[in-house]
């Protein structure tokens, strides 16, 4: 079996495939806050039913502290040449990086560009990961990484006007949809921030004249909706690149 790890600047989401399976048949799944971490050795053991994890493949964007974390909770079977800590390279997976120094790209976002050249080959595609940052990324029909755009994801953007304002509230995570121009505090802070999310990759989408859209992340339940050009949700597509890379890396 093959661990799968996104570890992003909320939570960390995991995935356990059987060497050989299709891209994306995972096993089992999960996301955890970083709190949470220290529940994943059990759940891992409850998937894996007596069976064992062969490689481990992490991409961590959360810092040394959790890198550090992650190093402990991994299967102690498990030899450190078989496990992969993913890094952004120029060239991996069918994509080229373009990025000026190619080691500064999130290793998240190489991977979910290796995701987007893997579900979409030949096609022009934007891949929008809606975390604790949102990024918004083009990948080319011949596989280059062109770059992107990084804006505050859409809890960080709430909550800075919550932070960095007199008057304005938290939003609550529940909280319905507003439409448009709205009518009270609480409904205008989430249709700004929803609209400056869809807004960027509408504006990617047409900037790079994208065949394909592809969104993700914890916060895309929330902000694929509001979408006006076609797209798809694809779900833990840093795994999924992970996946993709894993018979490469
Ligand atoms: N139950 C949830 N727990 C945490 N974040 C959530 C949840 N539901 C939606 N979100 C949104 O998803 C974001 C975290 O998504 P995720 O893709 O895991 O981010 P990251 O990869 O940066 O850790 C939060 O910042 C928030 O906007
Ligand atoms: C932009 C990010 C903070 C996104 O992190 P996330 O929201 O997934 O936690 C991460 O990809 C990162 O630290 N990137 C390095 C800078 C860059 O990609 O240019
Ligand atoms: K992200």
């Amino acid at each position: 079996m093959i661990l799968l790890i996104d570890a992003g600047n909320t939570r960390i989401k995991w995935a356990l495939v059987e060497v050989g399976a299709a891209l994306g048949a995972w096993r089992a799944f999960g996301a955890v806050p970083h709190a949470e971490l220290g529940q994943l050795p059990a759940a891992w053991n409850a998937a894996l039913a007596g069976r064992h994890i062969h490689r481990a493949l992490l991409a961590n964007v959360a810092g040394a502290g959790l890198r550090a974390q992650l190093q402990l909770i991994l299967p102690s079977t498990l030899p450190a040449p078989a496990v992969l800590w993913f890094a952004s390279v120029a060239e991996l997976a069918g994509v080229r990086n373009g990025y000026r120094n190619p080691a500064q790209l999130g290793c998240d976002r190489f991977a979910a560009a290796i995701a987007a050249r893997a579900l979409a080959p030949g096609r022009a595609v934007i891949v929008a990961n809606c975390g604790t940052a949102t990024t918004i990324d083009a990948v080319s029909a011949d596989g280059v990484f062109l770059g992107g755009m990084i804006l505050p994801g859409l809890a960080l953007m709430a909550s800075s006007l919550a932070r960095n304002t007199a008057q304005l509230p938290q939003i609550a995570p529940d909280a319905k949809l507003p439409a448009g121009f709205a009518d009270n505090t609480d409904d205008a802070i989430l249709s700004g921030c929803l609209a400056a999310q869809g807004g960027a990759i509408e504006h990617a989408v047409a900037l790079h004249q994208a065949s394909d859209c592809i969104v993700s992340g914890g916060a895309a339940p929330f902000i694929a909706p509001t979408l006006k050009v076609a797209h798809r949700v694809v779900d833990n597509v840093v795994l999924i690149g992970l996946h993709a890379a894993a018979g490469s890396a």
